[in-house]
């Protein structure tokens, strides 16, 4: 027994010195930005992701960016303070975060030659090595046109504006006979279909409830442990992504069959037309495999079933705790309702975007939500960005939320204030606003996000009040409502 004592403590010793030196290694090396590796393996992992259960998620990069500045006497504290860009070690992975929006900027947009995406391994084997996600240089550049071109083009619009109008209004005509709404929850039931409806034009029915049910046992193991045999999460996550392929493959087949079996171009009216078209038009060098449609489809229902839910529920959480703002928010609404009832138009996607109150109330959600907090980036090769050196293989995040909660860039950061976009000016993506991201990837869905956000709070304000019940905002691993967000909801008469 005490051999045995013996032998595991010897180990100890001998892991901790090999630990010690590595990271002595990789601290001495030239230009690194200050930091601290933390302890063997875990890193800093605790104390980040302790961060995401407060109500100041980014208090991590915050202590680290500015720590102890000016308080201790004897000049110590520079050693720890280590500036808007720093290194640390956190879920595995030594990384380089940088907080500086200038920064971010250079990262986002350097990418492809210089920075590839790096997320955990359970994503990359979920979506595959033919995911947009992962792919770049020329291929990701044109299939983020494909996507792009698609969700911004006029008859996208025309037509998604009304399948939106449709799915919110019934969905809400739902929740007044419902004693109590999850917003969490019941907002998939609009923002999913809607999504798969514009990716395959499959409307409600047996095909639309199979996806339902198994993408949302595919997305469990996004975040997980990435081992994959029977049993475990990621492999469930496989199985349910294989059998959503099998219906994603059989409808992508029969449209190719129809098209095949006739001799006019048909119009365009979702995804799988623009990928067959495309397929048709290209070169055989360049022509995209069937294979990479079907994963590429089962992708694009991630933000249906995950970021737009989210910020719907979000910006119910900050309305119900700001009621100037939601009071100002149903006045513009309410305007519109009457000028169209009185006209007896139809809405345009126009008339939704052109409210500039809720358009605003629609930033500073995606502001103070951090929905995607950032996004992490491998060097391919050496760097130095304004000084710090990001040496070839290591992992960087630009971090958003840092630079969305940081003071020095917007006033009382954790006040939720609509009114401030009145003074910034139009909420445009800039350096300083970036929750969809920037350069090359930047969010082909950044429209359609918003045009959803605001037809949904249009119908919601205009024809509902309700009551929400205590709740709080968690932000590991992502952003979500620790109980939902319950709430009561009462139709309004007008
Ligand atoms: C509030 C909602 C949303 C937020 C906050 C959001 C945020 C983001 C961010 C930050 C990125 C950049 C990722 C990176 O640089 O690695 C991104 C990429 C992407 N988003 Fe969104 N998104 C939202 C909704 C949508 C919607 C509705 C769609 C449409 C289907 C969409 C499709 C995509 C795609 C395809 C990419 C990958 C682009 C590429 O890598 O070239 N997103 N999104």
């Amino acid at each position: 027994m005490e051999w045995l004592i013996g032998c595991w403590v010897f180990i100890g010793i001998l892991v901790g010195w090999y630990w010690i030196k590595e990271k002595k290694k990789i601290e001495t090396k030239h230009g690194l930005p200050e930091g601290n590796l933390g302890w063997p393996f875990i890193g800093e992992t605790l104390e980040f992701i302790a961060s995401g259960y407060t109500s100041q998620p980014v208090s991590f990069m915050e202590k680290r960016r500015s720590l102890t500045l000016g308080q201790n006497a004897d000049m110590s504290f520079l050693a720890s303070w280590y500036g808007k860009v720093f290194r640390t070690n956190i879920l595995g992975t030594p990384i380089i975060v940088s907080t500086d929006p200038e920064v971010n900027k250079v990262i986002l947009q350097n990418h492809g030659s210089t920075f590839i995406p790096a997320y955990p391994k359970s994503i990359t084997e979920l979506f595959g090595k033919n995911s947009i996600l992962q792919i770049n240089g020329t291929l990701q550049k044109r299939v983020h046109a494909l996507i792009g071109g698609f969700l911004r083009s006029p008859q996208l619009k025309a037509r998604i504006t009304k399948e939106i109008e449709h799915s919110v209004k019934f969905t809400l005509s739902t929740w007044k006979d419902m004693h109590e709404i999850y917003v969490q929850d019941e907002t998939k039931k609009i923002t999913f279909e809607v999504l798969v409806e514009a990716l395959m034009s499959i409307g409600p029915g047996e095909d639309m409830n199979f996806l339902k049910r198994e993408f949302e046992e595919f997305v469990k193991g996004l975040i997980c442990i990435p081992i994959k045999f029977p049993g475990t999460r990621l492999y469930k996550s496989l199985k349910a992504k294989e059998r959503m392929l099998k219906v994603v493959r059989r409808i992508v087949e029969e449209r190719k069959t129809a098209l095949r079996n006739t001799n006019e171009k048909p119009p365009i009216i979702d995804f799988v037309d623009v990928l067959l078209r495309d397929i048709e038009e290209s070169s055989e060098m360049q022509r995209l495999p069937y294979d990479f449609i079907t994963g590429n489809i089962i992708e694009l229902m991630v933000p249906g079933e995950e970021t737009m839910p989210t910020a719907m529920t979000l910006v119910v959480k900050f309305l119900s705790d700001c009621p100037v703002a939601l009071e100002k928010l149903m006045e513009e609404n309410m305007e519109l309702k009457k000028m169209k009832t009185d006209s007896s138009e139809g809405y345009t996607w126009t008339d939704y975007m052109s409210m500039q109150f809720t358009q605003n109330v629609i930033s500073e959600t995606l502001r103070l939500a951090n929905i995607i907090n950032g996004v992490w980036r491998k060097a391919l090769k050496d760097v130095q960005i304004k000084g710090y050196s990001i040496p070839q293989g290591w992992c960087v995040l630009a971090s958003f939320s840092s630079v969305h909660m940081n003071e020095n860039n917007y006033e009382n950061p954790y006040r939720f204030d609509p009114w401030r976009w009145e003074k910034m000016g139009a909420a445009v993506n800039n350096n300083f606003f970036t929750p969809f991201g920037g350069g090359q990837r930047l969010c082909p869905g950044l429209e359609l996000s918003r045009l959803e956000l605001s037809i949904f709070l249009h119908h919601l304000v205009t024809s509902y009040r309700w009551v929400a019940q205590q709740d709080e905002i968690v932000y590991f691993p992502t952003v979500k409502m620790k109980r939902k967000l319950p709430i009561r909801v009462t139709p309004i008469s007008t």
